[in-house]
């Protein structure tokens, strides 16, 4: 398989290295430097584009793979303001969009047990929700992608909320979420999701020891990729059954 690596730095790198070793070829390397780089690329010689930038410049990478009919594995987080209008685009040019705001199995193990258990606190009383996520202090987006997900994986399974709330621990609205970001070096991504009560602390975690389960998730995506179209995400590439 034929990779362009749109973003080369902590994550692009270890996909390179990971890629290679399971035969793929890696026809280009961009990053702000070399950026430019893009316009000499022939499209017809490009299978897959794997997306780990910078939030500025995610979705102006993923649609200028779109146009040249290039599937995208996008796992940059921090745009997500602009879902609607890129997905519109990517379905009207009959495209392939796979994005994930965390590609370890672990942590989609995570999301699911997260959906769970809000099903479950549904019918409970006194206790609040809450998330926390640590990351390394080089991440330039918070709170993280897998906590946003996190808190939808609650909005849409606990009927107590429906927003989600930045906080550094001042009050949120009853009805919100509220999502702590800590910055720590070199955590590479710890989330805990917390249901407090006068009684007791029920508490769900997913700490990464490394980034390696963000990477491999992302080169087995690429490879699973290629013969499918659309805007696709982690639940059709590991259709859990629960
Ligand atoms: N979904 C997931 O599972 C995961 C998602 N992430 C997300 O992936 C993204 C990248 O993470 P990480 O690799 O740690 O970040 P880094 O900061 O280490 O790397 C980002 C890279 O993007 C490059 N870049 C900036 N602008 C452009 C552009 N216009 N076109 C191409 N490349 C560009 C930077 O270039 P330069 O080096 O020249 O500055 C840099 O090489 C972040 O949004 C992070 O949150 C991270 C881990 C897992
Ligand atoms: O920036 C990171 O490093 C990470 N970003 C993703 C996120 O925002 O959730 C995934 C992972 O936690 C690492």
């Amino acid at each position: 398989m034929k990779i362009l690596l749109l973003g080369y730095g902590k994550m692009g790198k270890l996909i390179s290295e990971l890629a290679e070793k399971r035969g793929h070829e890696i026809i280009a390397k961009i990053s702000i430097e070399n950026v430019e780089d893009l316009d000499n690329l022939d499209p017809e010689e490009i299978d897959v584009a794997i997306e780990f930038s910078q939030p500025e410049s995610a979705v102006s990478n993923i649609t200028w793979a779109i146009e040249r009919h290039i599937p995208v594995v996008a796992g940059t987080t921090g745009w997500l303001d602009e879902w609607k209008r890129v997905t519109e685009f990517v379905n009207q040019k009959s495209g392939t969009l796979f994005y994930a705001s965390n590609f370890s199995i672990g942590v989609n193990i995570f999301f699911k047990a997260n959906e769970y258990l809000a099903k479950l606190m549904n019918d409970t009383d006194g206790y609040s929700a809450s998330i926390k996520e640590i990351h390394h202090t080089a991440k330039l987006d918070a709170p993280s992608g897998t906590a946003i997900t996190t808190a939808e994986g609650i909005i849409n399974n606990h009927k107590g909320y429906d927003s989600w709330t930045l906080t550094q621990g001042e009050p949120v609205k009853r009805n919100s979420v509220p999502v702590e970001s800590e910055r720590v070096d070199p955590t590479p991504g710890t989330h805990i999701v917390k249901y407090d009560s006068p009684f007791d602390l029920i508490e769900l975690s997913h700490t990464a020891h490394s980034r390696e389960g963000f990477v491999k998730g992302a080169v087995l995506v690429a490879e699973w990729i290629l013969d499918k179209k659309g805007v696709l995400n982690m639940n059709d590439f590991l259709s859990f059954e629960i």
